[in-house]
């Protein structure tokens, strides 16, 4: 099959983890379904994890994203971000960081600027980045900053079965304890709200409101930060006509039947969130940023370096994370069908 609309531009993600594997086994899985993608990776290097991995996959180069859907059907399109180091497994090499920060910034210049549908990105190895002055926590906060003034990027995880997005991202927490207000919950519902009606086409998105002490603070009992400033929070949203409800205690709110009845889940910080998904479904779980000019979406799982170069790697966040991506830009006028 053959897609009209552009292509989805994948980013090269840590070169020491499992990027390189789960690409290539992504082309395995998405080949002839009329939705390409291409990535942003050292040519080299991707044709040697093909050998090394003994995955028969061509891979193709391009010079410009455009020949990617054409390129798709036969192998894998690359558009070379040359590294500056050899790669060994497993070893992140800040020689080879600035590269990867070089394919973030082309593929998220060609996800706004038309050349591609959206933006796909490998897991990054932060501690690797911050080696030579990358200063964000993540790729949510750097695209906020390279979406430019006005937008705000607001994490959340999505997958069949549940989605979640915590009011805090990448901070300690006793920082995001301390740090949850009114504002920023309504901030984040607000967002969270919006971005499921543009992006994933909800009339009227029922969200859950997580509370933070165990059973929600039992009327004050066990902390007051239900009472003083999350009830507050949905009271607020309430007249702004947004289908909000809570405080629910955090640890049944994400049974089978609680999910019944919402469409996602506003947690108080990050593992309050990411911990239910990924242990419900890490393979098909995916990162999405709402709220940006771009479409961008990423496997929920990291570089896992202990795995790299074992062939073991399961590339279904990596799929799932296409799939969505493509759908998202879809809805956004921007994309096509599978
Ligand atoms: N989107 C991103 O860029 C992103 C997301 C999460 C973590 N990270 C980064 O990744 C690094 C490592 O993080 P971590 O160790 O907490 O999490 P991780 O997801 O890399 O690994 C956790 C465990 O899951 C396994 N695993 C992960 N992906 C797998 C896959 N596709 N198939 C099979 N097994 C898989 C790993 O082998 C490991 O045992 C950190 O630097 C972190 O910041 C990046
Ligand atoms: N918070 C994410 C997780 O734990 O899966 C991860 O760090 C990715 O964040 P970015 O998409 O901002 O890189």
């Amino acid at each position: 099959m053959r897609s009209l609309a552009p292509p989805v531009a994948l980013t090269m993600g840590e070169p020491a983890g499992i990027a390189a594997e789960i690409t290539l086994k992504a082309w395995l899985a998405l080949r002839n379904t009329g939705s390409p993608f291409f990535v942003l990776q050292d040519f080299d290097h991707l044709s040697d994890a093909a050998g090394a991995l003994s995955l028969s996959v061509p891979v193709i180069s391009i010079s410009r994203s455009d020949e990617a859907s054409e390129a798709f059907n036969e192998g894998l399109p690359v558009m070379s971000v040359p590294l500056k180091a050899p790669v060994a497994v497993g070893r992140p090499d800040p020689r080879n960081a600035s590269s990867v920060v070089d394919a973030i910034r082309l593929a998220t210049e060609m996800a706004a600027s038309g050349p591609a549908a959206a933006l796909v990105t490998n897991p990054i190895q932060k501690s690797a980045l911050y080696e030579i002055g990358f200063c964000f926590p993540g790729h949510t906060e750097f695209l906020e900053h390279l979406a430019g003034p006005g937008h705000r990027a607001t994490m959340m995880l999505a997958s069949e079965q549940l989605k979640v997005i915590p009011v805090s991202i990448h901070e300690p927490l006793s920082a995001a304890v301390s740090g949850i207000s009114t504002a920023k919950i309504v901030e984040v519902a607000r967002a969270a709200d919006a971005g499921l009606r543009r992006d994933f086409g909800m009339e009227r998105p029922r969200l859950a409101i997580a509370g933070l002490n165990p059973h929600a603070g039992e009327q004050g009992s066990m902390g007051r930060e239900e009472i003083d400033v999350i009830m507050p929070a949905i009271e607020t949203l309430g007249r702004e006509g947004i289908d909000a409800h809570g405080p629910f205690p955090p640890d049944t709110m994400f049974t089978a039947r609680s999910r019944a009845g919402y469409d996602a889940a506003i947690c108080m910080y990050h593992d309050q969130a990411l911990i239910p998904i990924k242990t419900l479904d890490v393979d098909g779980g995916v990162n999405v940023t709402l709220g940006l000019p771009f479409v961008r979406t990423s496997p929920d799982h990291g570089t896992a370096l202990d795995i790299a170069g074992k062939g073991i790697a399961d590339p279904g966040s990596l799929v799932a994370a296409m799939r969505m991506a493509i759908r998202i830009a879809g809805h956004r006028g921007k994309g096509f069908g599978e």
